[in-house]
């Protein structure tokens, strides 16, 4: 994978909206060059005083000069905060929807980790610190760029201004750049080093109250209260020293350079004082005005660089962090999306429909072939070992073996919920390359062990955005045996269901996302033990609903993949496959299990 480049990375986010970032771009040299103008008055007017200029106002006349110059620098900070702000919510948007994209499309089942930090673990608790101060850091340093970009102007401007005035004086402006370019290269190791021990120390942090706050029964039962805060408390204590650490680093850094400026400003001004007082000076008192005031220009464009320099050297380490959450080059986190977000002075653009197209017929389920699956659990030895499957259309399969035998596992590395180690799949005989982007509806859907639901009503659960008919509701529900639950119900498909879906029994929940499956209409549906939440009479009757499927819609042929110990599902299957450690160990009928299997 190539190594993330940070510039080619903000190159890339302020291309996203480029007249958004020039509208910006152009305000924020208004906003840096406006006071400017009062130095060049300062001079005309000290050089009035003295006679050396023939640009004469009355009192009153300077004064409104300022005013007015005042004024349009309010104008242009007020406006210039309308296009900073959409353009820092663009940015930290466009980069949060990548990031989140990127964990979309990974391998669902798969353990988030850290490749940035020995490819630890990261809880879903953690991730908050890479969408928030991540995201936060690379926002900042785009936005940084132009307000950068609009010092330098006036800085040439000035240095121009400068020379043109005195050029041995001028050039000592140099000596506190040097100096500043010398402390960032020292000390740019340190500060990437700081920088990711801190955001690791936070990411612990939000770890913790995640797990915690998920774990609360499990706490109170075990009694562990106190010594779960003392552990906490130590996970904070820590974040706190290594965050004061980065802080103060970059505290350190920026008085540094803002002092260096300040002492380098303080011996030029020695130094064009003492020329004036020599008999050939050339300095009048309107230069030497002018000459204090650019000098600050200058001097403070040297400051605000180095501050720009250590900014860029922490945002490389988000740019890493991020990229390696999500497993891509860095330009996976600026790559260029739709947003539509609301433009200023516009309307809010409409989201696109979410629709599930119908699958061509060249594409429907004929026949799927798995070959020699192979996945282990990062530093295991468990998990599935060279399974091969086929499944024909229509066919109903059942994957059976004992508690741990890599059942879950098949079906996750088959749906490409888990990268396979080794192995190939076909669909129709055409190899497929990425199975967690192909086996999704309307090919396949999948209810797991546990279904996943969220905290919305139970329609938003099982429509998750797509427009369908009450109808389709209702017969998918229905087929779902969920209908009877339904009418207990007051506000039928408008109840909230809670946080996960806890205020369903377990049954409800996996009907329910059973009918989240089916108003998908798949080739492939997927389940994973449903006997582990229903009742023999409950599951029985959603086979025999599910079995009608193809007789009451003659269009829909759904081919049956399941994980099953119960009896009566593995009699009526036309194929069994009985894993046994992570290993196919039969295939064949129900008539072919081994006797010593009940
Ligand atoms: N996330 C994980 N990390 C490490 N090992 C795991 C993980 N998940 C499962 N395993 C191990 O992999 C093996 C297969 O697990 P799997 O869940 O696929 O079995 P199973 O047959 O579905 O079990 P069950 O009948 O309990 O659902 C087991 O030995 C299990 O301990």
């Amino acid at each position: 994978m190539n190594p993330i480049s940070i510039w080619h990375s903000l190159w890339q986010l302020i291309r996203y909206n480029q007249r958004l970032y020039w509208a910006d771009t152009i305000l924020w040299l208004f906003i840096a060059g406006l006071p400017a103008l009062p130095g060049l008055i300062i001079r005309e007017f000290f050089n009035a005083l003295t006679n050396e200029s023939s640009f004469l106002l009355s009192i009153w006349g300077w004064i409104a000069l300022f005013l007015g110059i005042g004024l349009a620098r309010i104008v242009a900070i007020f406006t210039g905060c309308i296009t900073k702000t959409q353009h820092r919510f663009t940015m930290s948007s466009l980069i949060r929807h990548n990031l989140l994209m990127g964990l979309m499309n990974r391998p669902g089942a798969e353990p988030l980790t850290d490749r940035g930090n020995s490819d630890r673990s990261v809880s879903p608790g953690a991730i908050i610190s890479f969408f928030r101060d991540d995201a936060y850091q690379l926002e900042n340093n785009v936005v940084f760029t132009n307000e950068i970009f609009g010092e330098a102007v006036f800085a040439v401007g000035s240095l121009v201004l400068l020379l043109s005035i005195n050029a041995q004086i001028t050039l000592l402006v140099f000596l506190p750049l040097i100096l500043i370019i010398i402390i960032l290269q020292r000390i740019s190791d340190r500060l990437k080093l700081y920088r990711r021990a801190s955001r690791q120390a936070t990411q612990q942090v939000t770890s913790m109250v995640g797990e915690m706050f998920s774990a609360v029964q499990a706490i109170k039962v075990a009694n562990a209260e106190e010594s779960v805060l003392a552990r906490l408390r130590q996970t904070c204590d820590r974040r706190q020293q290594l965050m004061v650490r980065d802080r103060l680093l970059t505290a350190i850094l920026e008085s540094s350079f803002e002092n260096l400026v300040s002492i380098g400003t303080g011996v030029i001004l020695l130094f064009a004082a003492w020329l004036m007082r020599s008999p050939n000076d050339s300095l009048s008192v309107g230069d030497l005005a002018l000459f204090i005031y650019y000098l600050s220009y200058i001097t403070n464009f040297f400051a605000f660089g180095g501050e720009f320099l250590a900014q860029t050297k922490q945002s490389e380490v988000s740019l890493e962090r991020m990229a390696g959450l999500i497993d891509s080059e860095g330009s996976g986190i600026t790559a260029h999306h739709r947003l539509y977000l609301k433009p200023i002075a516009k309307q809010t653009p409409k989201l696109p429909r979410i629709q599930s197209l119908p699958l061509l017929e060249s594409d429907r389920l004929q026949d799927l072939l798995a070959l020699n699956l192979t996945y282990c659990y990062p530093g295991t030895n468990r998990g599935i070992t060279d399974v091969s499957l086929r499944l024909r259309r229509g066919s109903f399969t059942v994957i059976t073996g004992q508690v741990g035998s890599g059942k879950t596992t098949l079906l996750r590395v088959l749906m490409g919920l888990l990268p396979m180690q080794s192995g190939e799949i076909y669909w129709n005989g055409q190899k497929v390359n990425n199975p967690s982007q192909f086996f999704a509806p309307p090919r396949s859907a999948y209810t797991p062990q546990v279904p996943q639901l969220f905290s919305n009503t139970l329609r938003e659960n099982i429509l998750l955005g797509l427009e369908k008919s009450n109808e389709e509701l209702e017969m998918a529900i229905a087929l779902a045996v969920f209908d009877r639950d339904l009418a207990t119900m007051p506000n039928g498909l408008n109840t909230p269901i809670g946080v996960k879906g806890m205020r369903l029994s377990g049954g409800q929940l996996q009907r329910a996302a059973t009918a989240r499956m089916l108003i998908r209409q798949p080739d492939l549906l997927v389940f994973d033990d449903l006997s582990s939440a229903l009742d023999v009479e409950t599951e029985q009757k959603l086979w025999s609903r599910l079995f009608s499927i193809h007789s009451a819609n003659p269009n829909w042929t759904p081919t049956y993949l399941v994980v099953s110990h119960r009896r009566s599902v593995l009699d009526c299957s036309d194929r069994i496959i009985l894993l046994d450690r992570g290993r196919v160990e039969m295939t064949g009928t129900f008539d072919d299990l081994p006797s010593t299997y009940f």
